[in-house]
């Protein structure tokens, strides 16, 4: 079966799965007045789940993130791993992660398949850790990342998404983390969410300028192998742990798209900021609907566009991360 490829050249190996849009959280940025449910969310099921991760095997995803909301509040989230790593086409499962439920279950979702874990921690001051997501759980959070390093995860990646007046001030604090502690840390630049148009007016920071700070601290571009994705990634000599950027606004971000996204109601997002989604779920009730599912993947590729329209403040049909899974 064909690799899943758009008009551009680029090839997606890689799917973003939500599959909740619950958060416990409230980041001013995503959910600042916290998860609203919309009637009666449902969810897609575990058996939903393995036949769409089927049918992207079937054309060449290697990765999957799980993602939400926030993914572990599902009861069966370790079976949702476990029904992702007996796929062996599934080469690599991943989990993007507020943390909340790290501590108490680093070890269970490593046995169960899960090799990669990226955790939000958007402040080291717990003060603004607090403001900035609404829940004073910094050092639960903290104490759950050492849990994953030690249950032997093969990355542990923080995010931080960068905010003008909030968070500008913590890069020593950051790198004085990393300094011995082996884990990515990224920077990701506040984009613009339909809800989100005056809190991106206040708090929008460039990527651009941390760039250049790092650089003249000696921090070196590492070139990017053949799958990555959009970051750009930075090592120091001195330094255990790197530095990865995500700058969405920046020229050519969009060229190394590797990524598909499936929402949490089975929904194919061409983009994160796509027009509309395109619904799946019809096709995941039984394997033998593999082929029609398939052929639905490819004929959706053919639209998807080349870049996003952010910089014409067009958010799609995004109105928060938390409705896609980032
Ligand atoms: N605009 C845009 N932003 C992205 C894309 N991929 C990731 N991001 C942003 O980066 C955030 C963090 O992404 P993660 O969930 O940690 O996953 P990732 O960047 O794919 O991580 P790796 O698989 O470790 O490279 C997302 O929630 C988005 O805010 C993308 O394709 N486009
Ligand atoms: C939507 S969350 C879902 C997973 C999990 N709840 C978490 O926070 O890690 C995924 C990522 O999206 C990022 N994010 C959310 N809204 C964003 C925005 N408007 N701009 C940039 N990143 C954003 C978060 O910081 C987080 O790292
Ligand atoms: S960024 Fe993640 S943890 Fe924060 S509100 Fe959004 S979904 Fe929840
Ligand atoms: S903004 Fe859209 S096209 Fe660009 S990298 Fe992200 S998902 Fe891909």
């Amino acid at each position: 079966m064909s690799q899943l490829q758009d008009n551009f050249g680029r090839r997606f190996h890689y799917l973003r799965m939500s599959v909740t849009d619950v958060c416990n959280f409230k980041c001013s940025y995503c959910l600042p007045d916290g998860y609203r449910p919309e009637g009666k969310p449902s969810f897609l099921t575990l058996s939903e789940i393995e036949n769409l991760v089927a049918a992207f095997a079937k054309v060449g995803t290697r990765k999957v993130r799980i993602t939400g909301g926030e993914p572990t509040l599902r009861k069966d989230f370790t079976d949702i791993i476990r029904a992702v790593a007996d796929n062996s086409e599934i080469h690599t499962i991943a989990t993007t992660t507020n943390g909340y439920r790290l501590e108490k279950h680093a070890k269970e979702w490593y046995d169960a398949g899960l090799r990669r874990i990226n955790v939000s921690v958007d402040s080291l001051d717990p003060r603004m850790f607090y403001q900035i997501t609404g829940e004073n759980k910094f050092d639960e959070v903290m104490r759950g990342i050492d849990a994953a390093l030690e249950a032997g995860f093969e990355r542990v990646k923080i995010n931080a998404v960068l905010l003008k007046d909030l968070n500008d001030k913590d890069l020593p604090r950051f790198l004085h983390w990393i300094k011995h502690t082996p884990i990515d840390l990224r920077f990701i630049e506040l984009m613009e969410t339909g809800l989100g148009h005056d809190y991106f007016k206040a708090h929008h920071l460039a990527g651009a300028d941390i760039k250049a700070r790092l650089e003249a601290e000696g921090w070196q571009y590492d070139q990017p192998a053949a799958e990555d994705g959009p970051a750009q990634n930075f090592s120091h000599p001195d330094y255990r742990g790197r530095i990865g950027l995500i700058m969405p606004y920046a020229k050519n971000f969009c060229a190394s798209c590797n990524r598909l996204r499936v929402s949490a109601k089975g929904k194919l997002h061409l983009c994160l900021f796509t027009e509309h989604g395109v619904d799946l779920r019809d096709l995941l009730q039984s394997p033998e609907q593999q082929d029609e599912l398939i052929a639905r993947l490819h004929q959706q590729l053919q639209q998807k566009k080349e870049t996003h329209y952010l910089h014409q403040g067009i958010t799609g049909v995004t109105q928060h991360l938390a409705s896609i899974g980032g």
